[in-house]
């Protein structure tokens, strides 16, 4: 991985008892001093494994278009395209482009990178209709829940999802549903937050959503 400049099936609890792989990307990049930022509600997905795992929950069809917004240091985006689906990575984060686009670039055109708030792009514009939301999104409850109503509000062609969130997030939407909101959540799994670096804050659940 070239650093930036440093300053389960479904249901079954995505929670593993070995440590996450001591030369994970996120690792390294704990090790180089990163300042992680909570503002962008940064934390890294440390292990390959779960991300194999959270693709199993989203059970993908094949050649699948998928979405992934917050694609950090691409650990869940190269499990996408190895699954034999296309992936548009999405982040904010401009530090994060770099070894993006370095760990997807050999995927060719299956792997697209834009580096941008999810919120200025076109979604519509690329992607098809059918492509499906698989994000381990901010953690931080109202940032992760305004980027997803944002994307279900102006991504068409999003028809369904599977995303990490912090439980508050889960926990608000149901508060409010009398509200007449366009989306189903469902909470599918857990997953540890110490399969972060740094640790996931709080309680973290595997929520699948679909339009009403
Ligand atoms: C919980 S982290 C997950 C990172 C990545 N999936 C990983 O595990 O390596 C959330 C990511 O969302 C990004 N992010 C926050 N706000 C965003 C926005 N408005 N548009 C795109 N990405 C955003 C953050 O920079 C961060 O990389």
């Amino acid at each position: 991985m070239q650093l930036p400049n440093a300053p389960g099936q479904a249901g079954v609890p995505l929670v593993t008892d070995a440590p996450a792989d001591a030369d994970a990307d996120a690792d390294v990049l704990a090790r180089t001093g990163f300042a992680a930022r909570p503002d962008l509600g940064q934390h890294f997905l440390r292990s390959p494994e779960v991300a194999r795992r959270l693709l199993e929950c989203a059970e993908l069809p094949a050649g699948a278009q998928v979405l992934e917004v917050g694609a950090g240091l691409g650990t869940l985006s190269c499990a996408v395209v190895e699954a034999g689906c296309r992936i548009w990575a999405v982040e904010k984060d401009v530090r994060l482009g770099t070894p993006l686009l370095d760990k997807l670039r050999h995927f060719g055109p299956r792997a697209r990178v834009t580096i941008a708030d999810v919120r200025s792009v076109d979604l519509d514009g690329g992607l098809e209709r059918g492509s499906v939301l698989l994000a381990i999104l901010p953690f931080d409850w109202e940032l992760s829940s305004a980027l997803t109503e944002h994307i279900f509000a102006s991504a068409h062609n999003v028809v369904r999802g599977l995303v990490v969130v912090p439980s508050r997030t889960l926990d608000q939407y149901r508060a409010a549903e009398g509200e007449g909101r366009g989306l189903r959540l469902e909470e599918v799994d857990g997953i540890s937050r110490r399969e972060f670096w740094p640790q996931a804050p709080a309680p973290l659940r595997v929520v699948s959503i679909e339009r009403r």
